[in-house]
């Protein structure tokens, strides 16, 4: 339960800049050569790069120290020095870089995208640019300037406030898709989630709440069995479940108390969550079949029915994730 690293604090050293080159052109027949010092590389930044396999700090647990490369001085001929390697840390959506001073350098949103978080030295200039008419020959050039340095501190904010729970092709990357900009990949088949998917749903007042679709738990996960239980674990953070059960289910209620079980084997306080019982799929029932489902749930845990094809209900699920998660609050 304690597999959450949602904190770290990082040295991380941006790399020197190159120093420019003071070279003077000597050649055979040009005895006076010119001034030809190339300019020196900028050093390596260290740079934070969203990726949505991760979900956890968890892999930086160790890391204490990050060292970008220094750039290459500059060289004669003009030549610039090669730019410092720049240092990479893949972390989750959601993380918060912050410095020193507790300011929020930048948040990752979506995966792929990059930010530094400590930028390289500048390279220096070559003699070439200190070139005027009263000095025709300089030998002066930059040094490179240093790169930024000090801690840095990530912090993975929320892994989501509403966790989806449900079987596979129970319509949970569907539910995503249709609320959020997130575009999970829909198929018709189990298991087509193999690593969860974060939306950000936008609700009335530029009000918003994270939605995470977990792939689909089945009987016995907590045992091992399929995809569930490593899974498991990213609910354990979200602020309230969403239950959902897909109107073409045999026994909507049985199929619910399936789940709850395997979410009690495999951590009971999972159960203490606040959590919203829906019906997927409502666009295959008419009102009759509602009505008989419905029954099936006892008086205080009637279902939300939505589509996530239509739309029908979907402003009414909103409405109820925002109440629990502000009861939450
Ligand atoms: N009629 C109808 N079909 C839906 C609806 N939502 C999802 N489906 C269909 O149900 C199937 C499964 O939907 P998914 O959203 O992939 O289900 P999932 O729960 O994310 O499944 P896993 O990724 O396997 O965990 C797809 O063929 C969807 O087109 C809905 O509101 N109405």
């Amino acid at each position: 339960m304690n597999n959450f690293v949602d904190h770290v604090k990082i040295h991380c050293a941006a790399g020197h800049g190159g120093a420019g080159s003071a070279h003077l052109r000597r050649e055979k027949y040009i005895p006076k050569g010119g001034p030809d010092g190339g300019d020196g590389g900028r050093g390596g930044n260290i740079i934070m790069k969203g990726n949505s396999h991760e979900w956890t700090l968890l892999p930086l647990r160790y890391t204490r120290h990050l060292k970008a490369g220094r750039g290459e001085n500059g060289g004669k001929n003009q030549l610039t020095g090669a730019a410092g390697q720049d240092v990479f840390i893949e972390v989750p959506i959601g993380t918060i870089a912050k410095d020193e001073e507790g300011e929020i350098i930048g948040e990752i949103l979506e995966h792929g995208q990059e930010i530094v978080v400590k930028k390289g030295g500048l390279g220096g200039l070559g003699n070439e640019h200190f070139k005027s008419a009263t000095n025709q020959t300089p030998r002066y050039a930059q040094p490179g300037t240093p790169g930024e340095e000090g801690y840095v501190t990530f912090e993975l904010k929320v892994l989501a406030d509403v966790g989806l729970v449900g079987f596979p092709n129970a319509g949970k990357s569907t539910l995503l898709a249709a609320v959020s900009a997130a575009k999970p990949k829909i198929a018709d088949y189990a298991f087509t989630t193999l690593t969860p998917n974060l939306g950000i749903v936008n609700y009335r007042n530029y009000r918003s709440f994270v939605m995470a679709d977990i792939p689909g738990i089945i009987e016995g996960a907590a045992e091992g069995k399929g995809l569930g239980h490593r899974f498991l674990r990213h609910i354990e953070r979200n602020s309230i479940l969403l239950f959902l059960i897909p109107a073409d289910s045999d026994n909507h209620w049985n199929e619910f108390k399936i789940l709850e079980n395997e979410l009690r084997k495999y951590n009971p306080e999972l159960l203490d969550k606040e959590f919203i019982l829906s019906v997927s799929k409502a666009d295959l029932l008419d009102d009759d079949l509602k009505i008989e489902i419905a029954r099936e749930f006892p008086e205080n845990q009637k279902p939300l029915f939505f589509s996530a094809v239509t739309g029908e209900g979907i402003e009414a699920l909103k409405d109820e994730v925002w109440r629990r998660l502000s009861m939450e609050i």
